[in-house]
């Protein structure tokens, strides 16, 4: 293991935090940056995330990088010698990662100046409730709002040694879905004298998944997903609350309307079936991720004629990502970078290929200095 942003992955490895709890995540952060120690840098905190300014020489234009930063509440099941040492968190989205590729970039600038200035965002809570929005509406942001943005995300199902992107849509909106069911409890032996919530919140899963089937175009595409159930106290008494948490995923803002008010629809005809109440909480909201066309083609087209790196034209994902909300402001992309694990994003088993690391810093170090010097 000889290259040094290895090493700093596997340390960022180690100590995975929720969003906005990244304390020691972005005091290991801060003490690595403050360490490259050069008169070109400047830096300021912004809750538990970080703003870094490398100044350039001529500067006529900022480029801003954004990283994200928190983990997952997942317990770890890798083979990893630096398995996570805060029980029940992991870094199974790679911001590990992201974290150390942009590290690996900040280093290469503050050593080889360009002309241009880069602003290096470290931001938290992108798993949720969002840390993107806050930060592009904060005063800091105001004073050093990049002219162009871009990132990046892991992605385990490309080969190292390749990246994929397009023009335009590139992730879906996104909405959580926080539905709670509030019926009258009681003995096992005793249904008829109950509204059991466990049985209401079963029936609801079940018909929220035929607003994918029925009342979404065939030809449109949304995904709701229910990640987690939660009702009743022991096997022997009927429920009298049950908890449903998801997520929406569309590839519209408009579909992402037609779901909620089918939801709600439904969660409503719960309510008068099933005798009980009923709320729902939306959560955080995602902007979806939508590539400039023209930036987005002169990357990919760099990165085919100038590097070793492959690039796939893929399809958008139903995945979700608050860097939707930079891009909506400030010009810019993001692209999958190629990690090949067996086990995807999300997984307790996912373990990404290292060398991507080095692979990602030489091209992204590449594609700066050729637009830093436009
Ligand atoms: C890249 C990725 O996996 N992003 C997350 C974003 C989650 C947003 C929010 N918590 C939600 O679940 O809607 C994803 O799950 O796609």
């Amino acid at each position: 293991m000889s290259n040094p942003y290895v090493k700093i992955r596997r340390d960022l490895h180690k100590i995975p935090e929720l969003g906005f709890q990244e304390f020691k995540t972005q005091k290991y952060l801060l003490s690595y940056i403050e360490s490259l120690s050069s008169d070109r840098l400047e830096i300021k905190t912004w809750k538990t995330g970080i703003f870094v300014k490398v100044n350039g020489l001529f500067p006529s234009k900022v480029i801003g990088y954004r990283a994200d930063i928190d983990g997952l509440p997942i317990e770890e099941e890798t083979e990893y010698s630096f398995q996570s040492e805060h029980e029940g968190r992991m870094h199974a989205c790679g911001h590990d990662f992201h974290m150390s590729i942009a590290l690996g970039i900040l280093t290469f600038f503050v050593q080889n100046p360009i002309n241009d200035d880069l602003l290096f965002i470290f931001q938290p809570a992108e798993e949720g409730p969002g840390g993107a929005l806050p930060m592009l509406q904060s005063d800091i942001m105001s004073e050093w709002k990049p002219d162009m943005i871009f990132a990046l995300h892991i992605a385990p199902e490309y080969p190292v040694g390749t990246i994929a992107t397009k023009e335009g849509l590139l992730f879906a909106n996104t909405s959580e879905l926080f539905i709670d069911l509030k019926g009258k409890g009681g003995h096992a032996a005793y249904p008829h004298q109950t509204n059991d919530m466990i049985v209401a919140a079963c029936s609801l899963v079940t018909q929220l998944q035929t607003i994918i089937a029925r009342n979404v175009d065939p030809l449109d595409s949304a995904v709701v997903t229910i990640g987690k159930i939660t009702g009743g106290t022991v096997q022997n008494i009927i429920a009298e609350k049950a908890r449903l948490e998801g997520t929406i995923r569309t590839l519209s803002v408009q579909s992402m309307e037609k779901v909620k008010q089918r939801i709600e629809a439904l969660v409503h005809g719960v309510e008068v079936g099933f005798h009980c109440e009923a709320t729902i909480d939306y959560g955080a909201m995602y902007h979806q991720v939508y590539n400039h066309h023209e930036i987005t083609r002169d990357f990919m087209d760099f990165v085919k004629e100038k590097t070793d790196v492959i690039v796939i034209e893929c399809k958008e994902a139903m995945t979700g990502e608050d860097f939707g909300y930079m891009l909506r402001d400030i010009p810019g992309f993001m692209f999958w970078l190629g990690v090949d694990s067996e086990y995807g994003l999300h997984h307790a088993k996912l373990t990404p290929n290292e060398d991507a690391i080095h692979i990602a810093i030489k091209m992204l170090t590449q594609y700066i200095h050729q637009i830093g010097h436009k």
